[in-house]
Order: structure tokens, then C-alpha cells, then sequence
């Protein structure tokens, strides 16, 4: 467990939709629907605790004193290529906050994240991010992209994924213990190749229907 804590989301929608994505005859284009469904329930339970503005409004009966998310609070950084999919759900649910990118693939050889690209958004220092990647497996991508987001001088980051991997956890634990997890799934085990077990399959790959 990290030591900011580890949340899986076990609502019942989530779940349903988390089934839809494992199971290995769902095509690629009901898989990315569905990721970013999820993406946006995950964030919704992510952002939970994020921090709202005071804003005078009038409503077409009375002024009332209400609440908002004011701009720079809040930046999304999406792991290429798969994190994307969950991204697109989390713009859907707060269209204003800008997106960055972090480019990653894991060597098949020796599992290690290689860095190919990095666009992140002006001013990210001061948001707050929501990292998103569908995959923890070893822990090596999610590691690393924090190390790029820390380098950035980003101070507050919570990952957001779908399946996470004891092993991944626990290096997330030794390497960021301050970076909340936010999971639909705990699975049991990587086998001899990296791969989560039951989980999902390669993710960018059945996204983007590249197998
Ligand atoms: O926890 P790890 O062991 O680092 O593995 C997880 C990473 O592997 C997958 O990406 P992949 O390298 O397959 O790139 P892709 O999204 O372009 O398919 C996944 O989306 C994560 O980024
Ligand atoms: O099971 C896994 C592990 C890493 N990356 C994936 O896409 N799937
Ligand atoms: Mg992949």
C-alpha cells in the first residue's frame, strides 16, 4: 500500500464497466467508450476532495452564494498511448482543465519505461494533477512520469488507473509514497512477461486495435 493511501472504487457501474473491458471479445470500439466512461466515474471519485472557490451567482430566482472549480486548479496528464482513453472521460467531466502529455512505452525486453515525448501544459507547477494511466503493473511508467511531473514542479499529483498490480503498488509505495492510488481493481499478480493477471490485455493496444 502507498502511504497516501490506496482507493479502490468498487461502485457498482465502475465495476460493470471495469467487466466490459476485460473481457477479451470486446471490440475496440466498445472498449474505448467504456474506458472513458470510466475514466470520468474514477475522477469523480479522485477529485473529491478538491478544493472549490467561493463565487456570488444569480439563479432565475434569487442570488445565492455557490461554488466552482476556478481555473489552474486543476491540470490532467495522460500517459501516452493508453492513458488517453481514460484522459477523454476525465475532459469530458471538467472540459476547462488543460492536458498534458507524457510519452512512455514499456521495453518488452526489461520492462523499464523509455521516455518519447513531454508536453505539459504552462503554469502546471501550480495545479493540481491527475495523472492518468489505465495500467500499474510493475510501477516503473507511473514512476517515472511522477519523476517528470516532481522535475516540472508539480507538488500535488494523485494517479488515476484501472487495474493495479500488487508489485506496481508497492513500488509506488517506495518510490512516491505521497502520490494517492486511485483503482477500479487490485489484481493478483504479473506473469513472466509483465502482464497483469486476469487483467485486460495490453490496454493501448486493444484501444487502439493495434494487437
Ligand atoms: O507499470 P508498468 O510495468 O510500467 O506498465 C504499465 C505501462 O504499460 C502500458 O503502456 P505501454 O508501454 O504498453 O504503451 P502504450 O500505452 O503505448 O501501449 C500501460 O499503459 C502503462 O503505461
Ligand atoms: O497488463 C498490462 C501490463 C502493462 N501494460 C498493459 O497494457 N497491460
Ligand atoms: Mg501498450
Amino acid at each position: 500500500m502507498t502511504a497516501a493511501g490506496v482507493t479502490v472504487v468498487d461502485h457498482p457501474v465502475a465495476q460493470h464497466k471495469l467487466t466490459l473491458l476485460r473481457r477479451a471479445a470486446t471490440p475496440p470500439s466498445l472498449f474505448r467508450r467504456t474506458l472513458r466512461e470510466l475514466g470520468a466515474l474514477l475522477a469523480y471519485e479522485a477529485l473529491r476532495d478538491l478544493p472549490v472557490a467561493a463565487v456570488r451567482i444569480e439563479t432565475p430566482v434569487a442570488e445565492m452564494d455557490a461554488s466552482e472549480i476556478a481555473q489552474g486548479t486543476l491540470a490532467v496528464v495522460s500517459i501516452l498511448r493508453a492513458g488517453n482513453g481514460l484522459a477523454d472521460g476525465v475532459s469530458d467531466l471538467l472540459p476547462d482543465a488543460p492536458v498534458g502529455h507524457i510519452g512512455l512505452r514499456r521495453d518488452e525486453a526489461t520492462l523499464k519505461p523509455e521516455r518519447y515525448y513531454l508536453n505539459l501544459p504552462r503554469g502546471i507547477g501550480r495545479a493540481r494533477v491527475l495523472l492518468v494511466d489505465p495500467m500499474l503493473a510493475t510501477g516503473g511508467s507511473a514512476a517515472d512520469a511522477i519523476d517528470q511531473l516532481r522535475a516540472a514542479g508539480v507538488r500535488e499529483i494523485r494517479f488515476v488507473c484501472v487495474l493495479a498490480a500488487p508489485e506496481g503498488l508497492a513500488h509506488m509505495a517506495e518510490r512516491h509514497p505521497d502520490v494517492p492510488v486511485v483503482t477500479a481493481a487490485i489484481d493478483s499478480r504479473l506473469n513472466e512477461v509483465g502482464y497483469i493477471v486476469p487483467g485486460l490485455g495490453d490496454a493501448g493496444d486493444r484501444l487502439y486495435g493495434t494487437v
